[in-house]
């Protein structure tokens, strides 16, 4: 795919979004390098396959709105292009209106007909000039307007809104389709904070400090981190707050055994073993060979020496590991609803393909808690807000172990957290949304 434009390149993301559900943050890193692009085309084609995704439910809100042909009657190619030149041009400042429509009337020329592009000429004509004067949906019903105007969809809306209310509902999704900050946490067994940040600022990148998590930094104008030898050499790791708070909560300590029972792609299994000071022992453990292979690739580059691999499936005994960790990480597959801003297209999935996650994750949860030492600690987490694979889960479990009770912990920045359950909330927290419980086995 040599010398393609930016505009193709989100197009093509788009399209295997469409017909394969390939992520688009995947398909984007494994395509671009092929792609040839500048670094700024680059970075184009991926605001504007984010942005489209970020955005797709008021995008064909106004592409209904000024269509003659109903958006069920489009093309899905059609369609695709309608709502990256709609994307270009209501929310992008940098394109000017007339390369928004003549550039998707070329896509749509490529990739369809030229009824096809005299439509979307038409199409985007009528409403080119009019960015600030677009229509809105209407505001009742609330979690329709809600739904379209984050574009979020409606199932998400019903089960946030009686949870957060309306306003903070609001403030959810406004936070979900925010930036996503690349935070990094310092690898303090090779570095510290100040001496990452004069490494960093001597490669051109600036990193700031987070307001209340130690060793944790915002970069600014990383670009690819491969280039970065702070990255080579494993002075960080990428990590959200979120995600380092959780192991805080589970608080390993210097020569525990801890098993990490769904640990690809390692960040819990590495911060725990910065902060046990690279003593004891981690076993992280996955059922995807490929991902055990990235495990042991990030744990070298950060000098870790005290993780090991093993594939298991976390839902199933392995009877030399009962009764044998101080502590148990349980940290489930999920639906991922707490990283939308990283993840734009996470809100499209299915929601019957979901269904089943509860069940998964409390079998997941139930076989790792048989791991951990009477008297030690087990700890469940997610990187979802729903209820029913976080709370719903827990609660299911701790009715059938009562040899386990939830235990208060204490995170930096936030204090105590009475009952051993915390849901950290993008629009809150500023972190990815998260669920954390720690749990005591009785002696
Ligand atoms: C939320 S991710 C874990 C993230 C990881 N703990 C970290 O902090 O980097 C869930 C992981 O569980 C793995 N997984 C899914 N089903 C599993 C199972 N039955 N047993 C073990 N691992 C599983 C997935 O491959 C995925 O890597």
């Amino acid at each position: 795919m040599a010398e393609v434009s930016a505009r193709e390149l989100a197009y093509a993301s788009l399209a295997a979004f469409r017909k394969e559900g390939a992520w688009s943050d995947v398909y984007l890193r494994k395509t671009a390098p092929r792609a040839e692009l500048s670094p700024r085309d680059l970075a184009l084609a991926a605001q504007l396959s984010y942005g489209v995704l970020q955005n797709r439910l008021l995008l064909d809100f106004w592409i209904s709105h000024f269509s003659s042909v109903s958006l069920k009657k489009l093309e899905p190619q059609v369609l695709d292009i309608l709502r990256l030149g709609f994307f270009q041009l209501a929310m992008l400042d940098r394109v000017p209106q007339s390369a928004a429509v003549n550039e998707s009337v070329k896509l749509a020329r490529r990739h369809s007909n030229p009824r096809a592009a005299g439509l979307v000429n038409a199409v985007l004509r009528a409403a080119a000039g009019r960015k600030d004067a677009l229509p809105l949906p209407p505001r009742e019903p609330r979690e329709t307007y809600l739904s379209v105007l984050y574009s979020h969809p409606l199932w998400y809306i019903r089960e946030m809104l009686p949870v957060l209310g309306p306003e903070e509902t609001e403030a959810l999704l406004g936070a979900d389709n925010a930036p996503a900050p690349l935070w990094i946490q310092v690898n303090s067994l090779k570095a510290s904070p100040e001496e990452v940040a004069a490494r960093l600022e001597g490669e051109g990148v600036s990193a700031e400090p987070h307001p209340w998590l130690p060793g944790c930094m915002k970069l600014s104008g990383a670009g690819g981190l491969e280039r970065l030898s702070a990255w080579r050499e494993g002075l960080f790791q990428i990590q959200d707050p979120a995600s380092r708070l959780a192991v805080l909560a589970a608080a390993p300590e210097p020569g525990f055994r801890v098993i990490d029972g769904c640990a690809a792609p390692g960040g819990k299994s590495f911060a725990a073993a910065m902060e046990m000071k690279n003593r004891g022992s981690i076993l992280s453990c996955d059922i995807y060979p490929a991902k055990l292979e990235a495990i042991r690739e990030g744990a070298g580059r950060l000098g870790i020496s005290v993780l090991e691999t093993a594939l298991l499936d976390a839902s199933k005994p392995e009877p030399s590991l009962v009764g044998s960790a101080d502590l148990v990480l349980s940290d489930v597959p999920c639906s991922g609803m707490g990283v939308i801003r990283k993840k734009p297209d996470i809100r499209y999935k299915d929601p019957d393909s979901l269904k089943t996650l509860p069940s998964l994750q409390l079998a997941i949860l139930r076989n790792l808690s048989a791991y951990v030492k009477p008297g030690s600690v087990l700890l469940y987490s997610t990187c979802t807000l729903r209820r029913e694979e976080n709370e719903a889960v827990v609660r299911a479990f701790l009715d059938e172990a009562p040899g386990f009770a939830p235990e208060s912990f204490r995170l930096p920045g936030l204090g105590e957290v009475p009952g051993g359950m915390l849901t950290l909330w993008p629009h809150r927290h500023g972190t990815d949304g998260f669920f954390i419980c720690r749990m005591r086995k009785n002696i």
